[in-house]
């Protein structure tokens, strides 16, 4: 038998296993590494964060990922090349982290990459009259991953959700129902990356049916990309300090939420592909704001990723929700941002995961971490038939090293 087809069986039987976790998310501010240790599986499951870190990435990389990313025409050849390219590439970080953090490759049992999204369709938002389905698009080969770093390695995720129903997003709603659920009180987790998103998870023990994810619009995309074109040293506004200086321009606000995504029902997924700079310069365009300053457009465009997510908790708990929300992603650092939110949700508490002992920056990378283990050691986990087709499915393609 394959020796590696025996370690894995091996390792399926183990009480634990030691796997890390990747996420490269819309941003692109770089890769997410997180070593975890997780226990059993299921609701069962009991994870521990042992090292993380965000391998940040060059202009250069950046640079490249931009040829293809979100983009409507892009060269095949340069596609073909990236896909292999950032696999080696990711291989070399996560080999990086592992260096320094002293822990031997033999050590690890499995890498979870979730890769790179570079388009995402959802076919409410592509609506392409041959192709009757959803689809979404990550670089970075698995098989490039596990050669690389010699560890058996799972990527590929979101095609499974997407055989199996859904549209290959939120896919929090399995890492945060295992991780997060509590007997205490409902809770709301608040994914502030790029795009935002979020899982309501009814009091464990509940029926779980009633837990889904759902993206709500813009996190930090349009603020990133509008600050990157006044500034193009700058990465994003850094706490916010562009933003909080200037004054939301209510008919700017009131073009950009004309998007019909903001009224679609939930849950439903988008990207850059949608939120990015024609959809803003279309809005400017018809609130007569081409010339608004960069920090009234900036306090705009933070007020309207709130909107989006105090409009989607509305269209599920009524026009107060008072729900305890408990942020991540980087947006959970932007002071401005943290602000709108409250402005928008005045009847919510608001946290971060940092307070459930889940940092803020991991959660993503945990999330492949945990379906990682999902698919090796546990069962598909069922959060029934509720609102969002949320699969009962195992993910992820397996690539061996030999
Ligand atoms: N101190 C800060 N002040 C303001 N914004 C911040 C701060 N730190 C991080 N951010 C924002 O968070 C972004 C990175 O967030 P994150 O890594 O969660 O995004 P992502 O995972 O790439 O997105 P997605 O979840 O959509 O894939 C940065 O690009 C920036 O916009
Ligand atoms: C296609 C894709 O990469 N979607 C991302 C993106 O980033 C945030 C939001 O949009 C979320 O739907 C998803 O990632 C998280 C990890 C998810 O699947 O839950």
């Amino acid at each position: 038998m394959n020796s590696y087809l025996t370690r894995l069986y091996s390792m399926a039987q183990q009480p634990s296993r030691r796997i890390v976790g990747l996420m490269s998310g819309t941003s692109l501010d770089g890769l997410d590494v997180a070593l975890c240790r997780l226990h059993g599986h299921g609701t069962a499951t009991r994870l521990e964060l042992e090292h993380f870190a965000t391998v940040p990435y060059s202009n250069e990389v950046r640079r490249r990922i931009r040829e293809v990313f979100a983009g409507g025409q892009v060269s095949l050849e340069y596609l073909t090349l990236l896909h292999p390219w950032l696999g080696l590439l990711h291989g070399d970080m996560i080999l990086q982290c592992l260096q320094e953090w002293q822990v031997a490759p033999a050590a690890v049992d499995l890498v979870a990459s979730h890769g790179q999204t570079v388009y995402h369709a959802p076919q409410h938002q592509h609506q392409h009259p041959d192709f009757p389905l959803n689809a979404t698009l990550q670089l970075g080969d698995g098989d490039h991953v596990s050669v690389r770093t010699g560890i058996i390695t799972l990527s590929d995720f979101r095609q499974k959700h997407i055989a199996a129903g859904g549209e290959g997003a939120p896919l929090a709603a399995y890492g945060d129902y295992l991780l997060l659920s509590s007997t205490e009180e409902e809770r709301l987790l608040l994914n502030l990356g790029g795009i935002a998103n979020f899982t309501y998870l009814p009091r464990a023990g509940q029926d779980a049916s009633a837990a889904f994810s759902t993206d709500t619009g813009p996190g930090n995309t349009l603020l990133d990309a509008t600050v990157r074109a006044h500034h193009p040293m700058l990465a994003y506004d850094e706490d916010g300090r562009l933003a909080s200086a200037g004054q939301v321009h209510a008919g700017l606000l009131t073009e950009l939420l004309a998007h019909p995504f903001f009224a679609a029902p939930l849950p439903k997924t988008t990207g850059p592909e949608l939120f990015g700079p024609a959809y803003l310069r279309s809005a400017q365009e018809r609130s007569d704001t081409l010339t608004l300053g960069l920090a009234d457009t900036l306090a705009t465009l933070t007020e309207l990723s709130a909107v989006g997510v105090a409009q989607a908790a509305r269209q599920v708990f009524g026009s107060e929700p008072a729900l305890a929300v408990y942020a991540s992603g980087g947006g959970a650092h932007n002071p401005a941002l943290q602000a709108a939110l409250r402005r928008q949700l005045p009847a919510c508490r608001f946290a971060t995961t940092q307070q459930l002992g889940v940092l803020p920056d991991a959660k993503e990378a945990i999330l492949f971490a945990l379906l990682a283990n999902e698919a090796v050691a546990g069962q598909p986990v069922s959060l029934g038939a509720g609102r969002q087709r949320v699969p009962a499915v195992s993910m992820g393609k397996i690539s061996l090293p030999g």
